[in-house]
């Protein structure tokens, strides 16, 4: 078998008659298959039907009912009839599907039989799949099962099994690591590593990284050839049908001819109004709406959704899958002009732990996941298919471990930043060290407060409002808030993990590092209890210790 043949029969291996990203549907349901195998057996349709409800397959029915008349028919003769029913539309098809697939029937030996009946409803099931192709073709055309891995990082890349197994039927093992990236032919999505704890995060990509929101909504491969765009999903299928506003407003703002951008796709609303910052994320569920064959127009209107772009995987005819993710992303900056449907992953990049953390919270805040965390190194590729270490994601729920509640004393305030700029930022809580009688710091709350909470603890804080930090109070210069205040007003909060932390001053001792409470959200103010009552270092440390955090 060689070229075409090998082609086609990965395809057909596959049940299909064309790679995952092609539309390859052949519109024929049960009642057509019904009339054709009535057809080519001549035998009459109740006699199909009562087969059929007891054995449940047509392709079975198939096999029963031929004689064993037909003589084997070749791939080339099956795959082109397949094709021909797939193209017959309009006036008339149905009865042309009929015949078209009656005459294969009747030429077919009865196991051919079964499986092109299988194969035109789309229930072929001989019990491999893509793994076991792979495999499959590195023995027939390398002659080793080895190189099976090796196939399958190109599969990864050319995602058209027919094309691969062509390729390496007429060049062997050199076809391999050949595949680049091609617009029109999606590549498998890069995915992230979890990790397990936020400590992990700094062991597996050390130093300088970039933190981006996580959107939870659909992976989107978005392919623009001049006028001609396609979007697919992370399973490579075929979805430009189902958001034809951002295929519009990919037209409209993206001016690379040709051009790959990787993103998520999520129900999304803008603020409105001049003084709104808000940005509005909708569920998953909600973007689920989208998917539907009819009325998506208005449907578009009902649910209007954004895509975040986090990547950018060709441009003007050359591959970026194996530049570094900080020329990617540089290169993505560059070409997609932010409108309210095209957006990019909001980012930031540091070496700070801290910083991390407070992002996360940020991203919390604004009803996100949680974040993904990406290498900057010069060998941070693409990696597509792949669950790879250069990217790591840190979800809300894997920091809820612990969940206990402090009350701490408020010793300062930050503004917001940014967009939130003068409002509300966070607060600077502390605990009591018995032993020195002062307040050492342990965590920075930004998250948890509704409006009414914010206004309260203002005017509540704006009586004890000092310039000097106070004599009771520990606070390191790196973590000096806004705004100081006396410590006086308590607030419960929860938090998640007890760390150390060289940024606060609990329980530090002579030494540098404090303890620290991570993702702790406010829950409410203690007006019951004063800065005697709040939790202390003692007892923060036995339950470090007990936990052993
Ligand atoms: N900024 C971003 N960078 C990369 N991926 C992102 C980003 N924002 C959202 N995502 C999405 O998050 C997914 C990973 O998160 P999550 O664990 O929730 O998804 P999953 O389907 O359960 O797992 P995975 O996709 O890793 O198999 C990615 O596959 C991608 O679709």
């Amino acid at each position: 078998m060689e070229g075409k043949e090998v082609k086609d029969s990965a395809y057909l291996f596959l049940g299909s008659i064309g790679p995952a990203f092609e539309k390859t549907t052949l519109g024929v349901g049960d009642k057509i298959a019904l009339k054709a195998i009535a057809s080519a057996y001549r035998v009459s349709e109740e006699e199909v039907k009562k087969r059929y409800s007891t054995t449940g397959d047509l392709g079975d029915v198939a096999f029963e009912l031929s004689r064993g008349e037909g003589k084997s028919l070749t791939i080339d003769e099956v795959f082109g009839k397949l094709r021909e029913i797939k193209e017959t539309s309009g006036k008339g098809s149905q009865e042309e599907k009929v015949r078209l697939l009656s005459s294969i029937l009747q030429r077919a030996s009865p196991e051919e039989g079964k499986y092109i009946v299988r194969i035109v409803l789309g229930k072929l099931r001989l019990g491999f799949g893509d793994q076991f192709l792979l495999e499959a073709l590195s023995l027939a055309f390398t002659g080793d099962k080895k190189y099976t891995a090796k196939i399958k990082e190109s599969y990864n890349v050319c995602t058209d099994i027919g094309e691969l197994a062509e390729s390496l039927s007429e060049h062997g093992t050199r076809a391999l690591g050949r595949f680049s990236i091609k617009l029109g032919r999606p590549v498998r999505s890069m995915l992230a590593q979890r990790v397990e704890s936020f400590e992990e995060i700094e062991k597996r990509i050390p130093g300088e990284k970039a933190v981006e929101e996580k959107y939870d909504g659909e992976r989107v491969q978005i392919h623009k050839n001049g006028n001609e765009i396609k979007a697919f999903s992370r399973r490579l299928e075929d979805i430009t049908a189902q958001y034809p506003d951002l295929v519009e407003a990919v037209r409209r703002d993206i001016n690379a001819e040709k051009i790959v951008l990787d993103g998520e796709i999520i129900a999304y609303v803008e603020g409105s109004k001049a003084d709104d910052s808000t940005q509005e994320f909708y569920s998953f569920q909600r973007l689920m709406q989208r998917r539907r064959k009819y009325e998506v127009q208005k449907y578009a209107e009902i649910f209007p959704v954004a895509v975040f772009f986090f990547d950018i995987l060709y441009l003007e005819g050359k591959s970026l899958l194996k530049e570094p993710y900080p020329r990617r992303r540089a290169l993505l900056e560059e070409n997609v002009k932010q409108s309210e449907a095209l957006r990019m992953a909001g980012r930031i990049v540091t070496d700070n732990l801290e910083e991390i953390e407070d992002f996360f919270n940020k991203t919390l805040e604004k009803k996100l996941e949680g974040i993904i965390i990406k290498s900057m190194s010069s060998n941070a590729v693409y990696e597509a298919g792949k669950r790879s270490w250069f990217w790591l994601k840190w979800k809300e729920e894997y920091a809820e471990g612990m969940r206990e509640t402090f009350d701490l004393v408020i010793v300062g305030k930050y503004y917001g930043r940014g967009k939130r700029k003068g409002s509300f930022g966070a607060l600077l809580c502390a605990i009591l060290n018995e032993e020195e009688q002062r307040f050492e710091t342990f965590t920075k709350v930004g998250t948890g407060f509704t409006e009414r909470d914010a206004k309260e603890i203002d005017s509540l804080l704006s009586e004890h409002i000092v310039n000097e930090i106070p004599k009771n109070v520990l606070i390191k210069s790196r973590m000096m808030p806004d705004i100081l205040v006396e410590p006086t007003v308590v607030i419960e909060v929860l938090g998640a993990e007890i760390t150390k932390s060289p940024g606060h001053t609990a329980g530090q001792g002579e030494g540098d590092t404090g303890l620290a409470l991570r993702f702790p959200r406010f829950l409410r103010i203690r007006y019951d209890k004063g800065p005697a009552d709040v939790n202390t270092v003692k007892e923060i440390m036995n339950l470090k210790e007990g936990i052993g955090v």
